[in-house]
């Protein structure tokens, strides 16, 4: 865009960033003043969806003013539109949303809300509405799809494994990919979980949770969940899979190990895998609870090599006659889990037939989003191409 307009949209997003939650509050507080219904549709604490929702308007009004890449544009505004069929949202929701952010804009603008600003706020709000609402009008199959809990295992004080049976309208998905959860205990909330199974025909659907400090989600499944509960689920996404024409390196942190497991319990269907090895990691020794699955798996799939990585060398008090790692026959080592796997090459004697690096891998990383940050940095730092390596978006 090159348009008179173009300062002012330029200020514009400069007083967003000044103070998002403002921008994203005054929005909000337009929109449920003149339809209070709608705040029905919102979860109760809305700070961290102010925040997103913010950074999206940013995004937006940057890439509309950039000369090209709106292909782009449009699909992750197609994709957001998809996703909002969650919540409820309808199509005339969409004109009420551009209403609240026009008479936003103009607010903050005040007298330097001419004509030809109108004209170019009013071109970029009207391609957010109007994609999100086109794309949700024609996204195929429900809104929204449910699945009942039929058992749940404890782990630990902080860690829970949930099996449930899906209805038979769940959309088809891969192993590896992940989904929107929302459970009876806080409705309106969202969050992403990835199936530790992959899919079957009889819909069942294993969940791997750890009660991450202030998740809520994740906190109330791991305390409050039971069977009989029914959860709600929203899109698919994700695009980690393996594409089988090279070697593969898998690098899972604690339960994010959830979706390299479900593409594992796949590949073992298969009797034509890459090499593939995973180092999996946690805390704390008494905290890699999947090595027993881990091992039945190694054992029948000669492919499959594990690589058990803690960062103590001991349990805390509160891990109470957890076995050793070392009963599974894996090889335990310590640090970091990203840090081991990198290294791992390197701590080999000359003779061994293992990779001396992962440069011709394909590598698939799932864990927190520092483990994977910090992973990818220092696999790029020993000279891994940055397209062989797959995760999932780190919030
Ligand atoms: N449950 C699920 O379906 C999935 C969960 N995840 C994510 O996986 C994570 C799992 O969390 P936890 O089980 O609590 O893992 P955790 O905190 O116990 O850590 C697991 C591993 O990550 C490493 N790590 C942790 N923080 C690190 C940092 N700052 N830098 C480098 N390495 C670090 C640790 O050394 C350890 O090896 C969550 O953040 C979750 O969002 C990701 C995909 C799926």
């Amino acid at each position: 865009m090159n348009s008179p307009a173009q300062p002012v949209l330029s200020d514009l997003r400069r007083m967003i960033a000044a103070n998002p939650d403002r921008f994203a509050a005054g929005v909000f507080t337009r929109l449920f003043s003149t339809t209070p219904a709608l705040r029905d549709l919102f979860p109760v604490e809305m700070g961290s969806l102010r925040t997103t929702f913010a950074q999206v308007i940013d995004y937006v009004l940057d890439a509309i003013s950039a000369e090209d890449g709106h292909e782009d544009l449009i699909e992750f505004l197609a994709q957001l539109g998809r996703d909002h069929r969650k919540y409820g949202v309808t199509s005339e929701h969409y004109w009420l949303m551009y209403d609240a952010l026009m008479t936003e804009f103009s607010r903050m603008l005040g007298a330097r809300w001419t004509q030809e600003v109108y004209d170019a706020v009013s071109h970029g709000t009207m391609l957010i509405t109007g994609v999100m609402r086109g794309a949700a009008e024609s996204a195929p199959g429900p809104a929204v799809w449910h699945a009942k809990v039929v058992q749940k295992f404890v782990i630990s004080r902080e860690r829970a494994v949930v099996r449930l049976i899906a209805d038979a309208d769940a959309p088809r998905f891969h192993a590896g990919q992940y989904t929107e959860v929302q459970i009876p205990q806080w409705p309106h909330l969202w969050r992403n979980l990835s199936p530790a199974t992959p899919p079957n025909e009889r819909g069942e659907l294993e969940f791997h949770l750890h009660a991450i400090p202030g998740g809520y989600l994740s906190g109330a499944i791991v305390r409050q969940t039971q069977p009989g509960d029914v959860w709600t689920f929203g899109q698919v996404h994700g695009t980690m899979q393996v594409t089988g024409d090279r070697p593969v390196l898998m690098v899972a942190g604690g339960s994010g190990l959830a979706p390299l497991r479900a593409i594992l319990l796949d590949m073992a269907r298969r009797v034509d895998n890459p090499e593939t090895r995973l180092f999996y990691g946690a805390r704390h020794p008494g905290e890699l609870y999947e090595l027993g699955v881990l091992q039945q798996l190694a054992r029948t799939n000669p492919w499959l090599h594990v690589t058990a990585v803690a960062e103590t060398e001991t349990d805390p008090w509160w891990i109470d006659g957890a076995p050793d790692p070392r009963q599974w026959g894996f090889d335990l080592r310590f640090g970091r889990v990203g840090d081991v796997a990198v290294e791992y090459p390197r701590t080999l004697s000359r003779h061994s037939l293992e990779p001396r690096n992962w440069i011709d891998h394909q590598i698939l990383l799932s864990g927190p989003a520092p483990m994977v940050f910090h992973t990818q940095l220092k696999l790029r730092s020993t000279g891994v191409d940055p397209a062989n390596i797959s995760h999932d978006p780190l919030n």
